[in-house]
């Protein structure tokens, strides 16, 4: 296919999504199987439009005047990929698959891109409903998350330490300019595509299959290793859902001690055991909740960690599509479920343990307040800063979080180059 052809399929995927709110990736198969002519290549292009188009819907519309597909594909095109008007022109021209040649206006608003007179949130590209309470968390900074949070992520891969080194996977992977990440001494990194690009299918690597690596965020390794979790030691995941965090743990325990890796949804559970033992781990507990309660575990772990549901405000570079679906109803119910799975959590922490609380979220309501909040309900926990651990095992050099007047850290891509994430951490006082 052509670039022409491309744009157009794009349009069609770009559509269908937002007149069925359909979720991108299903919307992009069906188009896949509709056109089997379609080589990997062009389906590629055609999802990165798409992507790109929904990660500056808002600042797009705007400079277009408009919120259609056509518009959101076409200034993809021209001003984020930076193919420019002329190479936009022949793409138009030359294929007959292609859309109808730009309108005198969208040639106009496409050649001078103006934001001029936009507010904050069309430039920062949130949703206008989220806005106020997204400003406040990040004050002055709040357009430049915003944007952060509309670009492409990088590919973050964390080394298992049961079984590699860094230096093992990254000389393995020096093929697809893998580097050392920025912050997580166990992370690796591999920049983002621009354009069309193809991101190399790290699943497919032998050290994958071989369990030397995961894919995963670094904000997400980093808030596992602020956990400061020790071989030997008790330990509870409480909403461990497919086991991303649980094999983080696992990973700085050496085998020794215990994981109970738990989630009230059975389902979510249900990939853990494959990737439990592609990686190795041979300390780590499923507690399925139909089977296995977790009455035994009351009072005696020296960690709990809750990775708690969320609103995911701070994946948005990864699931653009969710950032326009998002609900205030549907973040009351989080804040709820978060809520819950505090108070429900808390009990399985031994005196003197910590109880850590993280979510991928960069809405205060899910994070600090809904912290603070439950040490008002329980007298008999403490905030513990996490700014003396963050600079012991990450560095004092590494780029800092934000850290608010409790010691809790907030990640962030304009800050720390990572999805969102917030973490607390909590003791339980000893009697
Ligand atoms: C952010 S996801 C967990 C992701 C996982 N820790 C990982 O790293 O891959 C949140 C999980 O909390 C679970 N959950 C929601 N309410 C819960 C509750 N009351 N008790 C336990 N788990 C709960 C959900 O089923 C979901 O799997």
């Amino acid at each position: 296919m052509k670039d022409g052809g491309r744009l157009a399929a794009a349009i069609d995927v770009l559509s269908d999504i937002e007149t069925r709110r359909r979720p991108v990736q299903e919307a992009l198969k069906d188009w896949g199987a509709s056109h089997r002519f379609a080589g990997s290549g062009d389906r590629v292009a055609i999802g990165n439009l798409v992507f790109d188009a929904l990660r500056h819907k808002l600042s797009s519309a705007w400079k277009m005047g408009d919120e259609s597909a056509r518009a959101l594909v076409l200034a993809t095109y021209v001003l984020d990929w930076e193919r420019g008007l002329d190479a936009l022109d022949s793409a138009l021209a030359e294929d007959r698959h292609a859309p109808q040649p730009l309108t005198d206006d969208e040639r106009q608003r496409l050649a001078g891109p103006s934001l001029e007179g936009a507010p904050d949130w069309v430039r920062a590209d949130v949703p206008e409903a989220l806005w106020q309470e997204f400003s406040a968390a990040f004050g002055g900074d709040a357009i430049a998350e915003g944007q952060a949070l509309a670009s492409r992520a990088p590919i973050d891969l964390r080394v298992n330490r049961l079984k590699a080194d860094r230096d093992k996977v990254l000389k393995r992977l020096s093929h697809i300019n893998a580097e050392a990440a920025p912050i997580s001494p166990i992370g690796v990194r591999i920049a983002p595509t621009t354009g069309g690009g193809r991101s190399p299918h790290v699943q497919a690597e032998e050290g994958f299959q071989k369990g030397w690596f995961e894919l995963q965020d670094e904000g997400s390794q980093i808030a596992a290793l602020l956990a400061r979790v020790q071989p030997g030691q008790q330990v509870l995941d409480y909403c461990a859902g497919g086991g991303g965090k649980t094999l983080a743990l696992a990973g700085e325990m050496d085998n020794r001690g215990q994981v109970y890796a738990y989630d009230a949804d059975r389902l979510r559970l249900a990939p853990i055991y494959d990737r439990l033992k592609r990686a190795g781990a041979r300390n780590v507990q499923v507690r399925d909740p139909k089977t296995g309660g977790l009455d035994d575990l009351e009072g005696r772990m020296d960690l709990v960690f809750t990775d708690a549901p969320c609103s995911g405000t701070g994946v948005w570079r990864r699931r653009p599509d969710s950032k326009w679906r998002l609900t205030s109803n549907a973040i009351a119910g989080r804040r709820q479920e978060q809520r819950d799975v505090l108070d429900a959590a808390a009990r399985y922490v031994r005196d003197g343990g910590m109880l850590v609380y993280v979510t991928c979220s960069l809405l205060p309501g899910e994070n600090g307040r809904q912290v603070t909040d439950f040490l008002d309900r329980n007298a008999d926990f403490e905030a513990v800063s996490l700014k003396p651990v963050w600079d012991d095992v990450l560095g004092a050099d590494a780029p800092q979080p934000r850290f608010d007047e409790n010691g809790f850290a907030t990640l962030s891509p304009a800050r720390t180059n990572t999805d969102g994430f917030f973490v607390g951490a909590l003791r339980r006082r000893t009697a």
